[in-house]
Formats: C-alpha cells, structure tokens, sequence
C-alpha cells in the first residue's frame, strides 16, 4: 500500500467520515441545458459548474467534472479554473477528473500528466481495454487514484464486458476486477467503476475486490436504484463507506430557472439521505 500522507484513498475515508455522504456530484455541463443566464456567456461553464458545487459542497464525498463536456466548447480553460477553485475551496473533497483515457504507455504518461499536473485532479478515470502498461503511468502519480472501467452502466456495455474470457467462463467484467485487485493495484491507488443500472454485478465485483473504493454512476438520469445499489457495495461492517455515487443530469439540471442552484441542492440533498437510509438498512 502507499504510505504516502493524503492520498486519494486517504480524502476519501476522511470525507466518507466528515461529511457523512457517498454521493458524487458529476459535473457534466451542457451547452443546450445550461440555464439561460449563462448562455453564451464568456465563461458561463465555469460560473454554473462552481454555483452547483458550491450548493453542494456540503453533501457530498466527491466531484466528477467530465472532460469532454469541456473540451467540446473549447472550454479546457475552464475546467482548470474550475478543478483549481474546488481545490482551493474545498481541499477536503477529491476531485476526480472523467476522461476514461487508454493508450499504449508512452502516451498515456501525458494523459496522466494532463489529469494531474495539467488539470490538478485527485483522481482520473481510465479505460483498461489496453492492459497494464496502458494504465501503469498513471500508478506513477503517487497517492493519485486510478478509477478503472470495470462493468459500465450503459445497456452496450454488456456487448464486451460480459463475453466469457476465460476456460472457466468467467466474464471480461470479472477478470478486469481480479485482474485490477490482485495484480494491478500494489500501490493501493484503483477503484474501479461500476455501474448502478446493474446491482447484481456490483455485489458480484465488491465480492472479488473487498475493500476496494467503487465509482458508482447511473442512479437518476439513468434510473439506477438507490437501495439496490447500496446493499449490493457496502463493505460489511463499514457502511456509508466504500462507494462514490454518482449523478450528474439529476442535479445540474433540476431546474433550468434562476432556481437552479437551490434545486440542485434540493435534489443532492434528496440523493444523500436516500444513499444514507439505504447505508443504514
Ligand atoms: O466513468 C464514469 O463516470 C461513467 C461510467 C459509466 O459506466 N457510466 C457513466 O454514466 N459514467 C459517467 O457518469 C455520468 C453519469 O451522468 P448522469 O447519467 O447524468 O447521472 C456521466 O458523466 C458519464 O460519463
């Protein structure tokens, strides 16, 4: 394990305790969904994308902004101003920065210096179709976490992540998580991620990976359940802990008035008691 103080597994049991959450605010800004005062805006991603998190900041164990809602809007300006302004305001949540990269080494050490260095992100998602090397520059970053795809939470991730690759018969998604837990992870930076949409595997990955924190995307817009989610990551005799679970649609766009702040707080707020309650089941 890395000993190193602060690591990324570290802010998150710290935050886990201090702010009593597993909800990640995913921080997804659509142009065509943004509210109307901050259309066209010089820099309306920013503004709406720290007003939601600072109406947040307070439930949550994580923020996710996705990259490519920035860098389609020429916007990779104010993803740093924004992942910059979280870390200085709330030095206690990870960041976790969604660029689900996967390259052959060489070029995935200027991914993991662009999430880490370029963007200052606590954490970086990563697509492991490439293999070990494909992800062994990221691990270089000490203390930083390494978020793996493991079974995603969209209905085409089935088509590959489910093929059986193994003489046992064991699914691609299973050996990513043996693979990711017994081999890979000796510097105790991977999580791995795990879609809500489909509890069943979850409990069946938590099964393999023991302790090891799961990113958890696709309870609201995707309609994933909450309670199901839940009982299906806990770590036994740890609750509340173990799991980052996000949404983003669901809160950033609760309202599209002037409202948008207070009621993407309301639906966090929602989001938090309802992943506690079922914490606590
Ligand atoms: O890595 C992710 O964050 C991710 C993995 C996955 O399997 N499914 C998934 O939805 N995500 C991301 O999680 C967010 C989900 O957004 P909502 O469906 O609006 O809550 C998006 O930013 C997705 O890119």
């Amino acid at each position: 394990m890395n000993l190193s103080s602060n690591t990324f597994t570290q802010q998150l049991q710290s935050v886990w305790a201090s702010q009593g959450s597993m909800l990640c605010v995913g921080l997804d800004p659509d142009p065509k969904r943004l509210p109307a005062v901050f259309q066209g805006k010089p820099e309306g991603i920013f503004e709406f994308c720290r007003e939601v998190a600072d109406a947040t900041a307070d439930l949550v164990c994580s923020f996710k902004p996705q990259f490519a809602y920035f860098a389609s809007q020429r916007a990779e300006a104010q993803l740093e101003k924004l992942i910059r302004y979280l870390k200085n305001t709330y030095p206690h949540i990870p960041v976790i920065l969604d660029s689900k990269r996967g390259d052959i080494g060489s070029t995935a050490e200027h991914y993991a210096l662009e999430a880490f260095e370029r963007y200052g992100a606590d954490a970086v998602t990563v697509n492991p179709y490439m293999g070990f090397d494909s992800i062994e520059p990221y691990l270089k970053f000490a203390g930083k976490g390494v978020i793996v795809l493991c079974r995603t939470s969209n209905p085409g991730g089935s088509d590959l992540q489910f093929l059986k690759v193994t003489p046992s018969g064991e699914p691609l998604y299973l050996h990513v998580a043996k693979l990711a837990a017994k081999e890979w992870n000796t510097s105790g930076q991977i999580s791995l991620v795990v879609g809500a949409t489909f509890p069943e595997e979850i409990a069946q990955v938590r099964a393999i990976v023991g302790e090891m924190p799961l990113l958890i995307p696709g309870i609201g817009a995707q309609g994933g359940d909450i309670d199901a989610t839940v009982s299906a990551g806990s770590i036994p005799k740890k609750a509340g802990t173990g799991m980052m679970i996000n949404s983003s649609r669901a809160i950033l766009y609760a309202s599209s008035g002037s409202d948008f702040a207070e009621a993407a707080r309301k639906v966090a707020l929602q989001t938090r008691d309802a992943l506690r309650l079922a914490a606590d089941k």
